[in-house]
């Protein structure tokens, strides 16, 4: 789908509750090509819940989401089986996302530096080792927008960097990378950041060219 303003999200009205809890009231949000942006809120605020609207896991009770492209979503909470090695998820992501080869996903692995766990069973894996896997997962397709829930939960402070250069490169690629934590970032290293409080996302701050 191609959005009318070359946009690769337009998110309009989200509105969404579980019984009679509002989680969000009117959430709108467009996320344009080669944008770096941050999403911060306390716990509880509801940003899982608008990264599983803004993926598709979820259904918003009102409001409407579209998407331009192929898209990459890293949950908060690792979904990976723990019998299969590193290698046999790869394997599978591959066969699923129909790529030719794991060229660029070696690449993702080399950046994180856990291309040495290849044969090691998730089960074994450590916490962090475990998430680098699942943003791999998310990553390796190369998709035009990335939305990545608490995406260095468990990463030492390295990691933590090389993730935030990654995540520049992409942008600087083109891509559109969306992050959402409960971490008030350095606004620096984002091109826009929202708060999301009492259900709707505030402007935190725009980062001058
Ligand atoms: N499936 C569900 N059923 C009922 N309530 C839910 C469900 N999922 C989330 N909630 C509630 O909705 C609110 C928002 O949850 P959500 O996980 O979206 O917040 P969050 O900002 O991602 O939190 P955190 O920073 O702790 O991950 C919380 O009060 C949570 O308890």
């Amino acid at each position: 789908m191609h959005l009318a303003n070359g946009a690769t999200l337009e998110v309009r009205g989200l509105r969404h509750a579980y019984g009679r809890r509002v989680v969000l009231r009117g959430v709108d949000l467009t996320v344009r090509p080669g944008a770096l942006v941050g999403v911060v809120g306390e716990n509880g605020t509801g940003k899982s819940t608008l990264l599983k609207i803004l993926s598709g896991e979820l259904r918003p009770q009102r409001g409407n989401v579209r998407r331009a492209g192929r898209f990459g979503y890293c949950p908060q909470d690792v979904v990976l089986n723990d019998a299969l090695t590193v290698r046999q998820h790869l394997e599978f992501f591959r066969t699923a996302f129909a790529l030719s080869d794991l060229r660029y996903t070696d690449e993702i692995m080399e950046v994180l530096r856990f291309s040495e766990y290849a044969d090691e069973r998730a089960g074994l894996l450590s916490g962090g080792t475990r998430q680098k896997l699942n943003l791999t997962l998310a990553l390796m397709h190369d998709p035009r927008l990335l939305l990545l829930d608490e995406p260095y939960q468990g990463f030492d402070w390295e990691t933590y960097q090389r993730f935030w250069h990654l995540a520049a490169r992409l942008r600087d690629a083109g891509r559109s990378v969306l992050v959402v934590s409960h971490l008030a970032y350095d606004a620096e290293r984002l091109d826009e950041l929202w708060r999301l409080q009492d259900g709707v996302l505030h402007s935190v701050s725009e980062v001058p060219e």
